[in-house]
């Protein structure tokens, strides 16, 4: 038969609705089971079953009942002695007792316990944070259309008018009366023998209004990235420390009470001696059901009646007993659900405490009941982790408090109007006030976050003090009395670096954070740290900083203002590494890494650590750090990925060093030189050469890495692999063609004017023949691509275009090819370099089309050069090519007009640069 309470709920209905007469249907009690064996012995058997006795005494009018039910089922317990008797006499709820003023003593008793300061309009929490009018209202209308989704299909298709039309009917009606509460008050036979089949329907209703609602929410699929399941009640709103979880729950909840949706909140406050804790977190929630929803109201005060004590009971036993247990008992009668909304939960004392919660949100959640949940809090690892683990299975939304620039200047603006019109001291300053470029500076420091534009609100809105006065205080960072204009937000960020764990080995990290953008892979790589060491330090920090999943992703602060706060040691204290000190030890590690052989996964933040360095102050202080920039490892300093064309970083350093009394005189040579070899390298992109007139000493060398520069474009970094040189010897060889300081006298390098040779060129094309073979023979053919030093590089240097090391390999044999192509066009007729060109491997220059086509058409017109006409090798490669017939027209190779068109345009621009930098025209190559 039908449970005891259910018919008593009933009876609330009745009375709700106002009606006077009852329909009840008893049946008799079935025979209990044996309880449980005590110790050894073994449970009892079953008691017989009994019909329930009842008596009723009804007033009409008054409605008070008189009732007395026994369920001899549950008596039977007592028969046995059973461990579990009280727990199961919990589960089930049952009524032993008389009940007067029917229903309402488990609410007194809820009264008396619960956390009412947590409710969401209490006045202790006043004022509370609230949305200023028209910011937030595309979060808060999604966020509606999620929790109202279910009920009222039509909701989802409607414009927001509509729905905020649908709101502001009956605001003052709190208690929601479910519209088909009149048909619903059939038997209990017939509610009894369709309960089955309604749980089936609601199922169904479910899905189908779910997957309406999947169609019309689209548009908020970027906000809400959690999966879209078919059965969530559950929805998790995040955000950053301020960043207004809290004012959006509060204008929440009065949307949701004005739409009679509302079942309850709880705001938790972290410290707070109720609010800060989760004893009463679902009594409260329960009591708060029990006012709003009718049809809760009597489930919920019997069980409290029934056993007091549930309200000190486990976050899991009051989750169940008080709300789910309650709410299934109605799930097959199709109420619209209500929310619960759950404010702060990261305040809540305990990370295991915020845990629990959450999985008991999901417990109840389990079962189709007619609720949901909006848990709203800071993202912080361990909450993230139990919406990812497999308790939750996927199966919630998630909702990301964005920052919004617009809404922020939409707030400062209203703001700085109101107080303009307050203000007496404001009566004279003209409008705009203040100016919109001023407006729009505030916007940018707040990151698009309230917080920071409440807070300065704050400050400037002191009657005591003139409104300009106090925004000259907020704009200038440095001036006496910007700490105090911070102060709430000081006070918010002191409170999350202090709840941190292992502080002291936070503040080196956060100093890295603070002045250069890296990735936790990075900052574990550059201070020595285990992998993943930096992200488990960063853990407690998720509200103030953005920690990517990825490791390879840069880690930034949610505020802008959060890094100003780190600066300033009037407002950070101990936290602050702003300080020299903190800086200099900053530095050291970046230099040490610097210091290091090239690494495939490497920072590339050179130029920002060279005006890093340069920023310090030029004193002794700093002397530690001069021999570290002496030792920075050249392959570094002429990696692509940290310079693309400019050098300014390289003057700041050298007049930087020339400031600090004992730089070491080589120190300052050494950026000297590579001041110029950059300036060399970058010149065929940055179209300056440096000048280096009258300084001529063309050797052999000198002229092979002008080439391999200017003719063919190639970098300086790829010559000490290619071409087996050290980083001395090209810093020789370049830096003869720069004058130096030798004492007080202009030391002039010696004057050997020489016409540039073809033969220079037919040198670079021996040299890179060889490579090319020897690079095939290392790998034998190919196949161990990774004994290839040249693909080796490549493949570090672009990891990120080149998938793999055979296609590194694949990409530096051709690029070889291609540049003896046009080498050999610069070429005298030479035997040495045609019996060479025979060793090439076909299958080597047949590897990509276009490198063998090019080499086909460039020595061909090159054997045209020689007294008498050979084509064995170019038969030779094109029998060898994989497509005989298509290779010679291949569409994939520039044609041969093409090929000329490039090689005259890199003649030229070599010659351009020659003159450019004011070498004799015998440096010149005429094609
Ligand atoms: N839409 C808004 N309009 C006006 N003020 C707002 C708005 N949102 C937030 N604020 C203000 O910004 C400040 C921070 O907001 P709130 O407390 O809601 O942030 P929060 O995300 O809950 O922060 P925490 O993570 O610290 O709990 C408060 O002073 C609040 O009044």
């Amino acid at each position: 038969s039908m449970p005891a309470d259910l018919r008593q709920s009933r009876v609330a209905q009745a009375r709700a609705s106002g009606r006077q007469t009852m329909v009840n249907h008893i049946g008799g009690g079935r025979g209990g089971t044996g309880g449980d064996g005590h110790g050894n012995g073994s449970g009892g058997s079953g008691g017989h079953g009994m019909g329930p006795s009842l008596s009723f005494d009804i007033s009409v009018g008054h409605f008070t009942m008189h009732n007395n039910v026994h369920d001899n089922e549950n008596s039977n317990r007592q028969n046995a002695v059973g461990r579990d008797a009280l727990h199961d006499s919990r589960s089930v709820p049952f009524i032993h007792q008389n009940i007067h003023h029917y229903g309402n003593r488990g609410i007194d008793i809820l009264h008396h316990t619960v956390a009412l300061d947590a409710i969401h309009d209490s006045a202790e929490s006043f004022p509370q944070p609230r949305c200023h009018p028209d910011t937030r209202t595309k979060m808060l209308r999604d966020l509606r259309r999620w929790a109202l989704r279910e009920m009222d299909p039509e909701l989802d298709t409607d414009s927001e008018s509509d729905v905020q039309s649908d709101f502001k009917s009956d605001v003052n009606s709190e208690a929601y009366v479910p519209s088909d509460f009149e048909s619903d008050l059939h038997s209990d036979a017939d509610v009894q023998s369709n309960s089955e089949s309604d749980l089936h329907s609601d199922a169904d209703v479910q899905s189908n209004s779910e997957s309406d609602v999947m169609d019309s929410e689209s548009n908020m699929q970027s906000d809400c990235d959690g999966p879209a399941d078919s059965y969530t009640n559950i929805l998790w709103l995040y955000g950053p420390a301020g960043s207004g979880k809290s004012a959006i729950m509060q204008t929440l909840a009065s949307q949701l009470r004005n739409a009679r949706r509302f079942g309850g909140s709880f705001f938790f406050k972290r410290g707070h001696a109720t609010r800060g804790n989760a004893k009463t977190l679902f009594a409260t929630i329960a009591y708060q059901l029990a006012l709003a929803v009718p049809w809760l109201h009597t489930s919920i005060s019997q069980i409290v009646e029934n056993d007091p004590s549930v309200v000190v009971r486990s976050i899991a036993v009051q989750a169940k007993t008080l709300i789910s247990d309650p709410c299934r008992f109605h799930a097959h009668e199709n109420y619209d659900p209500v929310i619960i909304l759950i404010d702060g939960l990261d305040e809540c004392e305990g990370h295991e405490v915020q845990e629990e919660i959450l999985r008991a949100i999901q417990h109840s959640s389990k079962h189709p009941i007619p609720l949901r949940f909006i848990v709203a809090s800071r993202p912080e690892v361990h909450i993230c982790e139990v919406f990812d683990s497999a308790v939750y299975g996927g199966s919630y939304r998630s909702f990301n408090v964005e920052q919004s620039f617009k809404d922020v200047c939409k707030y400062l603006c209203d703001e700085f109007s109101r107080i303009h019109r307050e203000h007496r001291t404001m009566v004279n300053i003209p409008l705009p006030w203040p100016s919109p470029d001023v407006v729009w500076r505030l916007v940018q420091k707040s990151s698009g976050h309230f917080i920071y534009a409440a807070t300065i609100i704050r400050f400037i809105d002191d009657k005591n003090y003139r409104p300009t006065e106090r925004l000259a205080v907020v704009q200038n960072r440095h001036s006496a009395g910007s700490g105090s204009a911070f102060d709430a937000l000081d006070q918010l960020y002191m409170a999350v670096l202090c709840s941190a764990p292992r502080q002291s080995e936070l503040i080196p990290i956060m100093c890295a954070i603070a002045h250069f953008q890296l990735a936790a892979g990075d900052i574990d790589q550059l201070f020595g740290l285990a992998e993943g060491e930096t992200r488990l330090l960063l853990r407690g920090l998720h509200s103030v900083l953005n920690v990517p999943q990825d490791d390879k992703d840069k880690i930034v602060s949610h505020h802008a203002s959060f890094l100003d706060f780190l600066d300033n040691p009037d407002r950070s204290g101990n936290f602050c590494v702003g300080t020299l000190t903190h800086q200099i030890s900053l530095a050291r590690s970046l230099l040490h890494h610097y210091g290091a052989p090239l690494q495939r996964r490497r920072l590339c933040l050179l130029p920002h650590l060279i005006d890093f360095i340069a920023s310090l102050p030029p004193s002794d202080a700093v002397a530690e750090l001069l021999p570290l920039i002496g030792s920075i490892n050249p392959d570094r300093i002429f990696d692509p990925k940290q310079y693309k064309s400019e050098h300014a970083h390289f003057r700041a350093i050298i007049l930087w060093l020339k400031n600090i009394p004992s730089a070491p005189a080589d120190v300052i040579q050494l950026w000297e030189d590579y001041e110029f070899m950059l300036s060399i390298d970058i010149a065929y992109r940055t179209r300056h050469a440096p000048p280096v007139e009258h300084i001529i000493s063309p050797n052999p060398e000198l002229f092979s890495i002008l080439l391999w520069l200017w003719f063919l474009c190639r970098r300086l970094w790829e010559l000490p692999t290619t071409l087996d040189l050290t980083w001395t010897d090209l810093r020789t060889t370049l830096c003869s063609l720069r004058p130096r300081f030798v004492g007080d006298e202009h030391a002039v390098p010696i004057h050997q004017p020489q016409r540039a040779s073809p033969w220079t060129a037919r040198d670079l094309a021996l040299q890179l023949i060889h490579r090319m073979v020897k690079n095939h023979i290392d790998t034998n053919g190919g196949v161990n691509s990774s004994a290839s030093r040249d693909a080796v590089l490549l493949y570090n240097e672009y990891h990120s275009f080149i998938c793999n090391l055979e296609d590194a390999y694949a990409s530096s044999q051709y690029r070889h090819g291609r540049d003896i192509s046009y080498l050999v066009r610069l070429s005298p007729p030479c035997p040495i370099l045609y019996r060479e060109l025979w060793s090439i491997p076909p299958s080597e220059i047949w590897s990509s089309w276009p490198s063998g086509n090019t080499l086909i058409h460039h020595v061909s017109k090159w054997l045209m050069s020689f007294p008498d006409l050979v084509m064995d090798p170019i038969t030779f490669w094109q029998r060898a090519a994989p497509n005989h017939d298509y290779c010679c027209i291949s569409r994939l190779s520039p044609s041969m007009e093409v090929e000329e068109i490039f090689l005259r345009e890199r003649v030229r621009s070599y010659n351009d640069m020659i003159a450019k930098s004011h070498l004799p025209d015998s440096f010149k190559f005429i094609l």
